[in-house]
């Protein structure tokens, strides 16, 4: 088949790596960024430099779509007016997926099928730099088709997206946005505004960053994203983020009202039920009930050799690590080593072998 992809970003060029990596398919690539595009081609990312969308996706078996939404939304519009093979899978990855369907209305109606996709993995990085075929191992890749999309074209899509190793979940159009704004878009919210708060205060004190540890760098990571993709996630997804943030600041006015009033009881209650949530969350994530990452964290001494020892016992044991990294948060003690499996069974042989007692232990050498 011939994979067309437009938009070489961290989604799209880690698709095309994992695509030209592990099929035989022919897989072309676009970007408005021409210097990404020959990045992208030297670095095995894609097979072929695509002309332009006008003539490459009339020659196209698939098309994905990797820009921010409102690209996406262009584009699917641009695609109804040219002559694609009547067999062709149209998909995307946008964050956001009602506007992204009303968009595709246009191919549906010439009988071409759409199949909205969101893989629920990234990273605050962008670009085909950070492009990286292992990116949605084991992590929720959404599915939205169209009403009209059939069966059969649902299976293609998801055969040929099988090598992201991705779990593969339906959704309606409704339910996605609904369920992004909650868990990914209000959160992206909040940590860019934790940092807003944060700046001017920063900016008269630059030692103060050093002080930014644990709960600050834990929070706001996700404020280094790219705000041109989150200009469009906001615009397309506004009433159901308007929602969630309006409740938000409910809890916040009754917060302060317990802070004012010093109801130390209702305080306990608020993080009391805040951390049973939590844990219930990893909980369900060990029993498999809510299948998702398996880390193990180590503390490491600031020691040459330490990583590579735990990495080279993990590797003579057959272990597979899906990450590796460090947590800069406690930069003047030890490091903090955070290792993810990829299932609940690794990282029981892990923590054996690692002779780790506890979630967060001490490596010893
Ligand atoms: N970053 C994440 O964590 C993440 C995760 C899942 C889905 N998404 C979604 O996937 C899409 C891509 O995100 P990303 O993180 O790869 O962004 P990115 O910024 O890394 O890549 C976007 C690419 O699109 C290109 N582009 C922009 N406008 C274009 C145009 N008009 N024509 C051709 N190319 C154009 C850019 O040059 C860039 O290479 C977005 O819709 C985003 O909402 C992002
Ligand atoms: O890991 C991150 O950096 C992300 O923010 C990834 C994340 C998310 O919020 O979970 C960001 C936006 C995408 O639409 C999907 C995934």
């Amino acid at each position: 088949m011939r994979i067309l992809i437009n938009g070489l970003g961290l989604i799209g060029g880690s698709l095309a790596q994992a695509l030209v990596k592990f099929t035989d398919h022919t897989v072309v690539g676009l970007d408005q960024n021409k210097d990404d595009l020959v990045l992208a081609k030297q670095s095995a990312v894609i097979d072929v430099v695509g002309e332009s969308l006008a003539i490459e996706a009339p020659r196209a078996d698939v098309i994905i779509l990797a820009t921010p939404v409102q690209v996406i939304n262009q584009t699917l519009q641009q695609l109804a007016t040219l002559p694609l093979k009547p067999g062709v899978i149209v998909t995307d990855t946008g964050s956001t997926k009602q506007t992204v369907l009303a968009s595709a209305q246009g191919l549906q109606a010439k009988g071409i099928t759409f199949i909205g996709g969101h893989p629920m993995a990234g990273s605050h990085k962008s670009g085909v730099q950070a492009a990286n075929c292992d990116l949605f191992r084991s992590a929720f890749y959404l599915l939205v088709p169209a009403k009209e999309a059939s069966i059969t074209a649902v299976q293609t899509l998801q055969a040929l997206l099988q090598v992201t190793n991705a779990k593969f979940l339906q959704v309606s159009p409704e339910k996605h946005d609904q369920l992004v704004a909650l868990l990914s878009h209000v959160p992206h919210i909040l940590a860019a505004s934790l940092v807003n708060l944060a700046s001017q205060d920063l900016r008269n004190d630059r030692g103060m960053l050093r002080l930014a540890a644990g709960g600050f760098r834990d929070m706001t990571r996700i404020a280094s994203s790219d705000p041109e993709m989150w200009v469009d996630i906001l615009d397309t997804n506004g009433p159901k983020i308007l929602n969630l943030l309006y409740d938000y600041e409910k809890g916040l006015h009754q917060l302060e009202q317990l802070i004012t009033t010093q109801d130390r009881a209702a305080i306990f209650d608020f993080f009391r039920q805040a951390k049973i949530t939590r844990e219930k969350i990893e909980a369900d994530k060990q029993t498999g009930a809510l299948p998702g990452f398996y880390d193990l964290h180590v503390d490491i001494p600031d020691k040459a050799g330490s990583i590579a020892q735990i990495t080279t016992k993990l590797a003579q044991a057959n272990i597979n690590l899906v990450n590796i990294q460090i947590l800069e948060t406690r930069d003047e003690v030890n490091g903090v080593l955070q290792l993810t499996f990829a299932n609940a069974r690794d990282l029981q042989r892990a923590q054996q072998l690692l002779d780790i007692k506890k979630e967060v232990a001490t490596w010893q050498d």
